[in-house]
């Protein structure tokens, strides 16, 4: 159902070096440089499955979110999600997908969290019935209640987090891709979060691809993981059999940390991404 073939992505940077001088230079003549945020990625995801992605900061996770999203174009290689091409269908290709970026919000700030669902109603086209009762199954399970008559700028983060996954999902779409979706939530909404991803997954089927550093997401929802480092596909594989190689692997266990986030950082050693 989703099927990334060599997908490869730069970006142009202005090249900054310290110092007065060079702030100056740069003023009236800019070099660039090229990064390479994705190197030939290609992996294929089965209907209904919950894949983690992991990878240290600037792997190109939120990039190869981007792309499945289609919010950002390849510089090449293929990527076929559901029969569409993201970039170019993306009108008809939203519909069925679901995307949350933590760090971000698709709600508007200043306005009720429930004018915004409207909104998006509208946005995606989503027939009235259709929407009462995906609006009721949200607002019960994610315990949105009161929360969704007050303005998002006045929403704790957790409350936020809770009203911005059930946002991804108003139209009801068959994939969800959920990037750093519990960063910053305390322990009860970290919680309240991965119940809800477990239970749509397992009663609507919904596929998963889930990015994220806090690996007891990834030990609590995904079987699978895909590791990606300076833009390249490490390891795709079972996420047990990872924990059982690492763990057991030379080193001791990090201090402070987890097995699972120990065998993570042998992993990293391993691959030379740290
Ligand atoms: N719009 C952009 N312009 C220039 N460089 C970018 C842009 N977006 C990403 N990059 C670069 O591409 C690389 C991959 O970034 P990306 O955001 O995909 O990493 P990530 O794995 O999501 O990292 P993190 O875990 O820190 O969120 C990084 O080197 C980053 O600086």
């Amino acid at each position: 159902m989703i099927t990334v073939s060599g997908i490869s992505k730069s970006f142009k940077v202005a090249k900054r070096n310290s110092g007065l001088g060079s702030a100056m230079k740069s003023l009236f003549r800019r070099e660039y440089e090229e990064v390479a945020a994705l190197s030939e990625v290609s992996f294929t995801i089965k209907p209904g499955e919950i894949v983690g992605y992991i990878g240290p900061n600037g792997a190109g996770k939120s990039t190869t979110i981007k792309v499945m999203s289609g919010i950002l174009v390849p510089d090449s290689g293929t990527c076929e999600i559901m029969g569409y091409t993201p970039w170019l269908d993306r009108v008809k290709y939203v519909r069925n997908i679901g995307v949350v970026f933590g760090q971000r919000s698709q709600l508007w700030w200043d306005v009720p969290v429930i004018d915004s669902f409207d909104l998006l109603r509208d946005i995606y086209d989503v027939p009235e019935t259709e929407y009462r009762k995906n609006l009721k199954l949200l607002t019960e399970t994610l315990d949105l209640g009161e929360i969704i008559r007050i303005p998002v700028r006045q929403l704790s983060l957790g409350q936020r987090m809770r009203c911005e996954i059930a946002a991804s999902l108003l139209h009801g779409p068959a994939i969800l891709f959920l990037d750093e979706p519990t960063i910053g939530l305390d322990a009860v909404s970290k919680i309240a979060v991965r119940q809800f991803i477990a239970t749509i997954n397992k009663e609507k089927g919904v596929t998963v691809i889930l990015t994220t550093h806090d690996m007891s997401d990834i030990e609590a929802l995904a079987q699978r993981i895909l590791l990606i480092g300076k833009g390249r596909l490490l390891y795709d594989g079972e996420l047990g059999a990872m924990r059982d190689k690492y763990a057991n692997a030379e080193g001791g266990i990090a201090q402070g940390g987890s097995p699972i986030e120990d065998a993570l950082v042998k992993m990293y050693k391993e691959f030379d991404i740290t």
